[in-house]
């Protein structure tokens, strides 16, 4: 037996939902090219659980669902204000996630309907959490949700409490339909084994939330908004990218396992990063993403992967870099729960084997003798 590092180039499940096949990403066959231009992020959930897009009437019924399963229990929400005000954000949304499942009477209910509520339940609530851990660690009170609004929408205006500007209210939706899925990515295979034990929905999405959280999964997102903060200006792109690249340090956002000649999301961003940047007045952050892009493209041949552009929007559309993970959650927290979903229809536990590399033949040695 011969481990492979990464479990690179294995086939680990067999899935409807989303594919890469010659570097095109496709939600249920629909190519994502079209569907960031022309789905909604509440249509492509739909597509996600159900696999296929909805009709007008099943539309309206999900948004009914979600606007009615936004709030959240009392209890969840004065758990957060025990958190440490300067508690890690992911953090916070793992410990909240795993406590919504201690107020939901359904929560260890198997049955496929009350997973679909459950899925539909973890989608309306996150961004509830994530916006009032955001106001509540800076001790303003949390703003209940709106009914009547998209996903995109509501965030916005429970992070600010003021109504968001139609522009920032698409970019965002875009943003969220651009990272709903992507086949097996790291925190999606998480959710899957922890599912595949035959545990809970909120299980498997709590522990796809502690995958998502590390820099070389969704936590790209933060890390670069931090590089982009630290070099600060197009002036310094050059010197600070230069030294990293001559250290062999790792740059962030760059670089992708399945996609090695650019990954299809990353135009997307890129050109929001840009309109965004018009519309503000203000072309400093993509001119830096752009001057960062040509230099590690041309040198390492490595391409921006969705996080790199998805920086400098959220802090365009006014959103602390903290939350660009968690925000990545709420629109992940769709593909999860579609997987798990699929994970249940044909369940068998997933327990690979290990390469035992480790000594061999040791005997006992009493404690005294050591
Ligand atoms: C939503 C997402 O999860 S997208 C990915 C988000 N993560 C990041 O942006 C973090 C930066 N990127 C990376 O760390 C990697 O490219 C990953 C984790 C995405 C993919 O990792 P792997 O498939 O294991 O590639 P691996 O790390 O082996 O890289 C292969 C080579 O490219 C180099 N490389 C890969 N990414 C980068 C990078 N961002 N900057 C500099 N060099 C890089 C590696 O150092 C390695 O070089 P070597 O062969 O000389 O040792
Ligand atoms: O697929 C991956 O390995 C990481 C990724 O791009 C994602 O999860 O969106």
């Amino acid at each position: 037996m011969t481990a492979t590092k990464g479990l690179e180039g294995i086939v680990a499940a067999a899935s409807s939902i989303s594919s890469i096949i010659d570097g095109v990403l496709t939600y249920r066959g629909y190519d994502i090219d079209e569907l960031a231009e022309k789905a909604s992020f509440e249509e492509v959930a739909y597509l996600l659980w159900h696999g296929k897009l909805p009709t007008r009437s099943e539309l309206d019924a999900l948004n009914a669902q979600l606007g009615e399963y936004a709030a959240v229990a009392s209890d969840v929400i004065a758990g957060v204000r025990l958190y440490p005000k300067d508690t890690n954000s992911m953090a916070a949304l793992r410990t909240v996630v795993s406590s919504l499942a201690l107020y939901d009477p359904e929560a260890g209910d198997m049955s496929r309907e009350a997973n679909i509520r459950k899925a539909v339940k973890l989608q309306a609530q996150l961004p509830t959490v994530i916006a009032a851990f955001a106001r509540i660690r800076q001790g303003q009170e949390p703003i209940a949700p709106k009914k009547g609004v998209g996903i995109a929408h509501n965030f916005l205006y429970m992070l600010t409490g003021e109504e968001p500007a139609e522009v920032a209210v698409q970019a965002l939706d875009k943003a969220l339909v651009l990272h709903a899925d992507h086949e097996l990515n790291a925190s999606t295979f998480a959710a899957r084994v922890t599912v595949a034990t035959l545990s809970d929905i909120y299980s498997g999405v709590t522990s796809a939330i502690g995958a998502l959280k590390g820099p070389l999964h969704g936590g790209a997102n933060e890390a670069v908004m931090v590089m982009l903060d630290d070099i600060a200006t197009v002036a310094n792109v050059e010197p600070y990218i230069q030294n990293k690249l001559n250290n062999k340090e790792k740059i962030m956002g760059f670089g992708h396992r399945v996609y090695k000649n650019g990954d299809p999301r990353a135009k997307h961003l890129q050109m929001m990063s840009r309109q965004l940047g018009e519309l503000n007045g203000d072309m400093r952050l993509y001119e830096m993403s752009v001057k960062i892009e040509d230099l590690v493209t041309g040198q390492k041949g490595l391409k921006p992967n969705v996080d790199f552009y998805s920086a400098s929007c959220y802090t365009m559309l006014g959103i602390p870099r903290d939350l660009f993970t968690p925000i990545f959650a709420i629109s992940r927290v769709s593909g999860w729960t579609a997987h798990i979903l699929e994970q249940f229809e044909d369940n068998r536990l997933i327990r690979p084997r290990a390469e035992y590399v480790g000594p061999v033949n040791q005997r006992y040695v009493p404690i005294a003798q050591r």
